[in-house]
């Protein structure tokens, strides 16, 4: 692998990842003839969504890497991939072990109490009691639950059960945790409190990826931007440099402007330099 130590500190190799989704489409255009009116009737009309394209990066032990676009942009595919949810239709994904997605939707139950969801949540990812009670009181105090822990969750605001469902899910100590809009819940007490956590599971030789439309929290908790658009890698860098030149990007696409953006990004990704994976025997 050029320029990469992959023995040392690689986590997570993406070499040339692909997705295409097929959709089921209904053409309403042109004359409704019998062969269009057969086709729409057995629903043989799909339409190709490119969601990546031919997506190369190798990412390291230590690193927080934090992935931006715009909508539609394939991050969420990516992520998806990554954790093994869905298949790309080319390209491989290795890692050196499988990434643990930290979703919002991690499933708590409302009627029992934030305590026993500590312990049916923990249960639920695959810790014996043995592994679980030690850290109990470490999850309490990462989602700053000392006083209520034992109401049940339904009592709870949907900032206490983010913080609640983010402390629980990280407790396993994913050695590559995905990270996908969960950090925009919260207060600024808890984002602080996310921040050294992360930066505890750096410290373990962990890897987490941070997908975010805050650039704010991609600034702060990153150490290396992916972004990407219309599923091509168009920087890979220095959070600061890569999220101003998103920033400009994005701001032009808001403001209905096209040529310009489509130059940027066409300019910066003839900068980017590609990373090629070479597998020695
Ligand atoms: N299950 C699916 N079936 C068909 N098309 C899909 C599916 N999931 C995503 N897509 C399409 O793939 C492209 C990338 O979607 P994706 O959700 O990965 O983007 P994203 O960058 O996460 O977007 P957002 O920032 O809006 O969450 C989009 O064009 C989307 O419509």
């Amino acid at each position: 692998m050029t320029g990469e130590n992959l023995e040392k500190d690689v986590a997570v190799v993406v070499d040339h990842v692909s997705m295409t989704y097929k959709v089921r489409a209904k053409d309403d255009e042109g004359k409704r003839t019998l062969r269009r009116r057969v086709r729409d009737f057995i629903g043989t009309t799909t339409v190709d969504v490119h969601a990546l394209k031919e997506l190369t990066f190798v990412a390291h032990r230590g690193e927080s890497v934090g992935v931006i676009g715009t909508n539609g942009s394939g991050k969420s595919t990516l992520m998806k991939i990554l954790t093994g949810q869905i298949n790309p239709t080319s390209g491989n994904v290795h890692a050196t072990s499988t990434p643990v997605m930290l979703g919002v939707n991690a499933a708590l139950q409302p009627q029992i109490s934030g305590d026993d969801n500590i312990t049916l949540g923990c249960l639920a990812m695959g810790m014996t009691r043995r592994q679980l009670e030690p850290k109990r009181e470490s999850i309490i105090a990462l989602a700053g639950l000392q006083d209520s822990i034992h109401l049940p969750l339904k009592s709870y605001s949907s900032g206490m059960s983010a913080r609640l469902q983010f402390a629980i899910a990280t407790s396993i100590d994913p050695d590559i945790l995905i990270i996908d809009e969960a950090l925009n819940t919260g207060d600024a007490q808890f984002r602080e409190k996310t921040r050294q956590h992360l930066d505890s599971l750096r410290g373990q030789a962990g890897c987490v990826f941070l997908v975010s439309h805050s650039l704010g929290t991609i600034r702060e908790m990153c150490s290396r931007v992916l972004w990407i658009e219309r599923g091509v890698l168009i920087m890979d860098g220095d959070p600061e440099e890569v999220t101003e030149q998103y920033d400009s990007y994005a701001g032009q696409m808001g403001r209905g402007r096209v040529k310009a953006p489509r130059k940027q990004r066409n300019a910066l990704m003839e900068q980017l330099v590609k990373t090629e994976v070479v597998w020695s025997p």
